[in-house]
C-alpha cells in the first residue's frame, strides 16, 4: 500500500541559508510518526513546505502515491505551531465552520463536535466564544478544529506545549483513537516521554538534515547505549577509570555512569571491583530524551546514525 505521505529530497533555502536539505521520509496509514529535533533543526520549515504554507526549493511530495505540489488540505488536519482562533465566534461555530471549509456534511460534524469537546473535558462550552475560554481550552478546540472532518493524514505541531497533565492524557487518548481508526499522524514534539510512549516510528532532524529515522525499537536497539546508575559513596575518578565507561554524572551518592556501544553487559558487570560501594546497581538503556540530547550537544557522531 502507497504511504499516505511520502516526502522525498526536501529542500529549503531562505536567502542564502539552506535550512533544510534532503529531507526524505513517510507516513503510513494508521501510525503515528515523530518529527524529533532541537529548536531551529528545520521541523517546521519541513511542515510548512508539506503544507504548501511555503513552497520548498527542491523535492518532492506525494499524498497516497500521487506526486503533488502540496497536500490536499481537505483531506488532512493541521494543528499549526501558531496557535490562533478567531476571538469572537462561538466554539460550535468555528468548529462548523472547519467542517464547512472541508465539506464535511454539517449534521455529522455537529454530532462529532459535540462528542469531541465531551472526550477533551469541554462539555457545555459550545456556545463559549473562543475570548471566553483559556489558553488550554482553546488550544483543544483548535485540535478538534482539526479532526473534525476525519482527515486521512493530521499534522500535529507541538500539540502538547501549554497543556496540563490531565489535559496532555487526553491528547494522547484521541491521538492514539485516530490512529487505531487509520488516520495517518505526523506529530512534532519536543517531550520525548510522550514520543517514547505514542510514536512508532521517529524522523529526526538536525542543523536542517536527517540524524536518525526508524521504529522506536530499531532506534532503541542501535541508538540506545546502556547506562549504569550506581548508589553509593564512589569517587568519581574511580567511576570514570572502570572500563567501557564514557563518562559519569554524579549528583550525592547516585552516579549514572554512561556505558560505551560495545560492552557486553555480563562481563562488564563481573569485573566489577569488589571495593566499589554499590548500595543499588540499575542497568537500563538510555533514553530518547538521552538520545536526543547526545545528538543536540554533537556527542554522537555521524557514523551511528540510522539510516532508512
Ligand atoms: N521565514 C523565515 N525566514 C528566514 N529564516 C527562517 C524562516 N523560517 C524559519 N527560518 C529559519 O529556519 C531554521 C529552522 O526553523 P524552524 O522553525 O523550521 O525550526 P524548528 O525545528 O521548528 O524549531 P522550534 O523547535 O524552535 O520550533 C531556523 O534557523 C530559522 O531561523
Amino acid at each position: 500500500m502507497d504511504p499516505v505521505l511520502k516526502v522525498k529530497g526536501l529542500g529549503k533555502a531562505f536567502k542564502d541559508k539552506k535550512v533544510i536539505s534532503d529531507i526524505t521520509f513517510e507516513v503510513h496509514k494508521g501510525e503515528i510518526m515523530a518529527i524529533l529535533g532541537p529548536n531551529g533543526a528545520g521541523k517546521s520549515t519541513s511542515i510548512r513546505n508539506i503544507m504548501g504554507i511555503m513552497y520548498p526549493d527542491e523535492g518532492e511530495i506525494s499524498f497516497l502515491g500521487e506526486q503533488v505540489k502540496h497536500v490536499p488540505r481537505a483531506k488532512i488536519g493541521y494543528l499549526p505551531e501558531e496557535r490562533g482562533l478567531y476571538k469572537s465566534v462561538k466554539v460550535i461555530d468555528l468548529l462548523l465552520y472547519f467542517a464547512d471549509l472541508k465539506d464535511y456534511p454539517l449534521k455529522k460534524a455537529r454530532e462529532r463536535a459535540l462528542d469531541l469537546l465531551k472526550k477533551l473535558g469541554l462539555e457545555g462550552k459550545d456556545k463559549s466564544s473562543i475570548e471566553e475560554l483559556s489558553k488550554g481550552m482553546a488550544q483543544k478546540v483548535q485540535f478538534i478544529a482539526s479532526i473534525i472532518h476525519e482527515p486521512e493524514l493530521l499534522i500535529l505541531d507541538e500539540p502538547f506545549s501549554g497543556l496540563d497533565p490531565v489535559s496532555q492524557e487526553l491528547f494522547k487518548k484521541e491521538i492514539k483513537q485516530l490512529a487505531n481508526n487509520g488516520t495517518a499522524i505526523l506529530l512534532s514534539s519536543h517531550q520525548m516521554n510522550i514520543v517514547e510512549e505514542l510514536c512508532d516510528r521517529l524522523f529526526m532532524i538536525h542543523r536542517g538534515q536527517k540524524v536518525i529515522y526508524g521504529s522506536l525499537d530499531e532506534v532503541k536497539r542501535k541508538f540506545a547505549n546502556f547506562k549504569c546508575t550506581i548508589i553509593g559513596e564512589n569517587e568519581l575518578s574511580v567511576l570514570e577509570r572502570l572500563n567501557n565507561v564514557e563518562r559519569v554524572e554524579q549528583t550525592g551518592d547516585r552516579s549514572t555512569l554512561f556505558l560505551t556501544k560495545d560492552v557486553q553487559i555480563n562481563d562488564w558487570i563481573r569485573q566489577l571491583s569488589a571495593e566499589l560501594d554499590i548500595q543499588e546497581l540499575t542497568i537500563d538503556r538510555i533514553s530518547l530524551h538521552e538520545i536526543f540530547i547526545d545528538i543536540a550537544s554533537d556527542r554522537l557522531n555521524g557514523k551511528e546514525f540510522l539510516n532508512a
